[in-house]
């Protein structure tokens, strides 16, 4: 799986590969300029020949100048807007003196109106901006328009729009602060965070990773970095080889090594998101499903199902006495259960058993005032799946600090916190383990799949996780919300316009099938 790089990562694995002697930081600049000069010839087909390239003070500065000679060596015209102090030190330096094409201080360039560009590329600044680009924007934006006038030009940005946080998704300054949005963005060496998170996909427009000839993200730098895990990007452009090995049943397999699966349903009249829980559970591939439900919702509840099962369960003694049956696998709470005390007896009671548990809607919302009480009963097999609702109710500091740091972040810490798998909503999903490890499946580009925001797929979601920790998955919880959140969002793409969360479980066999299983 691709690695995504922070900052900080970025700059140690470069570091690394320059101390073992692997290249130069002038060979990594050139291979980032003149690999991104390519992309944007096969992006731009040969009518577009004409570039404006703004270039900034520091080594993305430095690429720019040499996206600037290659392109000019490839017949392109190629003019250079450029900050004060562009290209004034170490390899950026170099690359601004091999660049001997025209040159421009881009203040001055705001008063002059030029012929119009193609293509306007923003080198101004990549992973390293450091404060809110305020006081540039207006020279910037008055430049860009002396040459493009109101129409619109294709706009590339090197390695990360201009105004946004490479490691979070947002505008530095905040919400109201100056970006320069692009239509593509072309990554260095590996995607990072603020490429998929908050903002960051509506700023990039598109997002193309340019090898530079680094090692693989997923191998560590040679001295590990004082950085932290790497974050692994759960998106495969291609039917992912591991969908096999961690959902198909072995010839050998029968029902209970498949496993069994106990979702508690809700009470009368609220039964729907416990009842699409079990049916993803059981679609995704657990042997047996069993929904255990308040005496009164029995009959509604036996009118409605067929391959899943019926079991009474009127309170968490009643519970703890259905979990003495061993062969009950995983057990799934939350969908249509309200966020009362019985919910609080129920969750405390599954968690007693020790059980692969999936906790999400109002099995994380009964604990919105004493989260300690949960976190205090979680085990490291516990999946917490909550809405960024449920994430503030539980973890409120965090969903504080979320407005400074990234989302990647923060449920790293929620679930060092819990001592329990976290997986947070959203069109990127993040996922974090008690380990430290995290990943982010990211919904966002080609795999966009907004029709899932519609009531119930989050209920789909937690009886896929169910069904998938439930047999041999349990050795690998975290491993298996990644399968889970991708077989999500693929299924709802697979069946796209007018989806509601129904369909998500009927449309799994397809995917399957489409995967090759
Ligand atoms: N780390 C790596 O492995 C590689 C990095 N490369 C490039 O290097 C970039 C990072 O370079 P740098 O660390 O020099 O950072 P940047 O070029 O992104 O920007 C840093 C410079 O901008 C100044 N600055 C920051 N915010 C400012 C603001 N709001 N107003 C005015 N000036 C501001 C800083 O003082 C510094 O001079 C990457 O984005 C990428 O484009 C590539 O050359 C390939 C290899
Ligand atoms: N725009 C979107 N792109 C991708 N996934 C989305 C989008 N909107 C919602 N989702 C997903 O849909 C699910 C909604 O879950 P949730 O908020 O719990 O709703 P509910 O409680 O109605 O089931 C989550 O898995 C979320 O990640
Ligand atoms: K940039």
């Amino acid at each position: 799986m691709t690695g995504i790089l922070t900052s900080a990562q970025m700059r140690s694995t470069e570091a690394a590969a320059i101390a073992c002697g692997k290249c130069s930081g002038a060979d990594l600049m050139e291979r980032a300029g003149q690999g991104a000069a390519q992309a944007i010839r096969d992006a731009f087909p040969v009518k577009h020949r004409h570039a404006v390239i703004l270039c900034g003070p520091g080594n993305n500065g430095g690429d720019g100048f040499v996206v600037a000679r290659h392109l000019a060596q490839a017949g392109w015209r190629v003019e250079v807007l450029s900050l004060p102090g562009a290209g004034q030190s170490g390899d950026a330096a170099r690359m601004a003196d091999l660049w001997d094409g025209p040159r421009e201080d881009l203040a001055r360039a705001a008063a002059e109106a030029g012929a119009r560009p193609d293509v306007v590329i923003d080198a101004l600044f990549g992973t390293g901006l450091g404060r809110p680009l305020d006081p540039l924007l207006a020279d910037v934006q008055a430049a860009v328009r002396a040459r493009a006038g109101e129409g619109a030009c294709a706009r590339v940005a090197l390695d990360c729009p201009s105004g946004l946080s490479a490691d979070t998704g947002e505008v530095v300054g905040g919400e109201d602060a100056p970006v320069l949005p692009a239509d593509l963005t072309l990554s260095f060496h590996s995607p990072k965070p603020g490429h998929y998170l908050s903002r960051g996909p509506e700023i990039c427009g598109a997002l193309t990773v340019v090898p530079i000839g680094l090692p693989p993200e997923d191998v560590p730098p040679l001295e590990a970095p004082p950085t932290g895990p790497i974050t692994r990007l759960v998106a495969p452009a291609s039917p992912p080889r591991w969908l096999g090995a961690r959902v198909a049943p072995g010839n050998g397999d029968h029902k209970y090594t498949r496993g069994h699966v106990l979702v508690l349903g809700g009470k009368v009249a609220q039964g729907g998101a416990a009842r699409m829980a079990a049916r993803a559970a059981l679609r995704v591939g657990a042997g047996l499903v069993t929904l255990a439900v308040p005496p009164a919702a029995l009959i509604e509840n036996a009118a409605r199902l067929d391959a899943v099962m019926l079991a009474r369960c009127a309170d968490a003694a009643a519970l703890t006495e259905l979990l003495e049956d061993a062969r009950l696998s995983a057990l799934c709470l939350g969908p249509g259960l309200p966020p009362d005390a019985r919910t609080r007896d129920l969750v405390l009671a599954a968690l007693g058993a020790g059980r692969p548990t999936v906790l999400d809607a109002g099995a994380l919302s009964a604990f919105a005032d004493a989260p300690d009480a949960l976190f205090a009963a979680l085990h490291p097999r516990v999946v917490l799946t909550p809405h960024e609702g449920e994430f503030a109710r539980l973890f409120p500091d965090l969903a504080e600090a979320r407005r400074e740091g990234s989302k990647i972040d923060a449920v790293r810490v929620a679930a060092d916190r819990a001592g329990a798998v976290v997986l947070l909503k959203g069109a990127a999903t993040v996922i974090a383990g008690p380990d430290g490890a995290s990943s982010l499946h990211a919904g966002v580009y080609a795999r966009a799949a907004p029709w899932l925001g519609t009531a119930g797929a989050g209920d789909v979601l937690s009886g896929l996780i169910a069904g998938l920790i439930a047999g041999r998955g349990a050795q690998d919880v975290h491993g298996q919300v990644e399968v889970a959140a991708w077989l999500h969002v693929e299924t709802a793409r697979r069946f796209g316009p007018g989806l509601i969360a129904e369909d998500l479980p009927d449309t799994l066999p397809q995917v399957l099938r489409d995967h090759g299983l």
